[in-house]
């Protein structure tokens, strides 16, 4: 491989949505663009970059084989016009690469290829050994078999998994426009282009991602900040610019490397942006008045048109990554308050203890990937109070059982003894104490629990006690360690009940490798 000769070799992950392969309408391959990119790939080879190419294009590709003007509205239909196109897609790309003897590879990926781990570290590793090859890899989705289930759905996502698991430094969405705007340029001479984007949360409700798209493809803006998230998460360097101009690639890792290196100067206007837009927004997402090294031009160097999301400092593990991104959930954990405030911070690790889990949802075996949800607040009323004397013995008791509910006040929930103890938190919201009746009295510290006398107890009304019909928001993802059945018995209790109740214990958390997405 060639030695690098502007800065240091990176590996790029370049992704060119239906809309810059084929023409929207007429469905002729534009071949300006594709061979533009074809220059610029070989050139950041030479320059000793590694490139996987993320090409859509083959249902575009079908449509022009078979002179049919739209998209058919059938799964078997797109899949068949995608079977068709991307034989005759790779040939040209293949072609055009092979002007400049640059060798490809197609890697055609599923969801369900990926899901199992076995396979995702096999993909892994083929890319690893293409790219040492001096090989461009050309990734698509496998729409032919892909259904719903096991379904990328869009080039975008597809892209940002791609770039966290060869671990990427860059990831280039080139689109039909150079950049995120405020609302679409198209449409909206108001619309202002976003430079540098430090949290997807807070640009969200920022821009209108709504109306763009072009009628071939299935991305858009939206697909571009979700996959601009997963790609942030993995600490990918995320850009979203224009396929008009793929050269512009070069600029932008020269601007970016530049920044890194230090060599900025004071705020400048930008230049070069190419939209009717007159103001650009540097809407870094904060409010902090010092300039961002993201987007302070460079001495001699002009800000390429572009927006740039910028990685997490604290990248996910690769494991992490890959539950939280490529796995489909096979069910769904149901956690408290406490537990979802313990998994988002960092020194949790991403495991999850017994008693911070409220119940299961469907069924799932060990080592398959579940979704983390919480209960949502539902405005339980309470109606009446504890005594203090009974508020200090739940509380006794809810330490002794481990249970992560906040400790002031405690208002005991049962009407008997019998049915299932809650103590509620000072907002609410329900955290359950395993009912008594399914606990052995021998081996829990429920033993102990007196039945306290009527007018000690506490009435609090609880809308339904069947999990399926709680209210919850899906709040992260993680491996199960155990199936759902064993997580449901031993919910709520210490780890160390775990041996007695399961007959074994591989772990004392139920679920590892939690990533949190959305933070209390
Ligand atoms: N896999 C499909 C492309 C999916 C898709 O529409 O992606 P995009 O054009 O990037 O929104 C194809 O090759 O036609």
């Amino acid at each position: 491989m060639a030695r690098p000769r502007h800065g240091p070799s990176q590996t790029i992950v370049i992704k060119l949505g239906t809309s810059s392969i084929v023409h929207e309408t007429t469905h002729r391959p534009l071949l300006s663009t594709l061979s533009a990119v074809v220059e610029t790939v070989v050139h950041l080879r030479e320059q000793g970059h590694k490139v996987v190419l993320v090409s859509s294009g083959a249902i575009g590709v079908g449509l022009k084989r078979m002179d049919m003007a739209h998209r058919p509205k059938s799964l078997s239909g797109k899949q068949a016009l995608a079977a068709i196109g991307q034989g005759r897609l790779i040939a040209l790309w293949d072609n055009l690469f092979g002007q400049l003897e640059q060798p490809i590879a197609q890697v055609l990926l599923t969801r369900g290829d990926i899901s199992d781990r076995t396979r995702y570290l096999n993909a892994v590793n083929t890319f690893r050994e293409l790219l040492s090859m001096g090989v461009v890899p050309i990734v698509n989705e496998n729409d032919t078999v892909s259904v719903s289930e096991i379904k990328f759905g869009d080039n975008d996502t597809l892209s940002a998994i791609t770039s966290s698991m060869i671990h990427a430094d860059y990831l280039f969405l080139l689109t039909d426009v150079d950049g995120l705007y405020t609302s679409n340029p198209r449409k909206d001479p108001s619309a202002t282009p976003i430079e540098t984007v430090s949290s997807i949360t807070a640009i969200r409700s920022q821009v209108s991602t709504s109306t763009l798209g072009s009628s071939l493809g299935t991305g858009g803006m939206e697909t571009k900040l979700i996959a601009a998230e997963i790609a942030m998460a993995a600490g990918v360097t995320t850009v979203i610019t224009s396929s008009k101009d793929p050269k512009n690639i070069f600029k932008i890792i020269e601007y970016n490397n530049a920044l890194r290196s230090g060599s900025t100067t004071p705020l400048e206007p930008q230049s070069g942006r190419s939209s009717p837009v007159t103001a650009s927004s540097s809407i870094a997402v904060s409010n902090v008045p010092t300039p961002d090294p993201l987007t302070t031009p460079i001495l001699g160097l002009p800000r390429p048109p572009h927006t740039v999301f910028k990685p997490s400092s604290v990248p996910l593990r690769d494991l992490k990554s890959w539950t939280s991104h490529t796995l489909f959930p096979s069910g769904s954990v149901v956690i408290d308050s406490g537990a979802h405030h313990v998994l988002s911070r960092r020194e949790s690790g991403g495991r999850l203890l017994p008693a911070g889990v409220l119940g299961v949802r469907g069924a799932f075996a060990s080592g398959q990937a579940v979704r983390i949800l919480i209960r949502r607040r539902t405005g339980v009323a309470v109606v009446a109070k504890a005594e203090e004397h009974v508020q200090s013995s739940i509380k006794k008791y809810s330490e002794e059982l481990g249970t992560s509910a906040p400790n002031t006040p405690l208002l005991l929930a049962s009407a008997s003894a019998t049915s299932s103890i809650s103590v509620m938190d000072p907002e609410l919201e329900v955290a359950a104490i395993p009912a008594l009746s399914t606990v052995d009295e021998d081996m829990t510290p429920l033993n102990t629990l007196k039945v306290l006398p009527e007018e000690d107890q506490v009435l609090v009304k609880n809308p339904s006690d069947e999990i399926d019909d709680w209210e919850v928001e899906e709040v992260g993802r993680g491996l199960a360690n155990y199936n759902s059945a064993q997580i449901d018995k031993v919910k709520g209790l210490k780890s160390s009940y775990i041996p007695q109740i399961l007959g074994y214990a591989d772990s004392e958390y139920v679920v590892e490798n939690i990533t949190i997405r959305i933070p209390p």
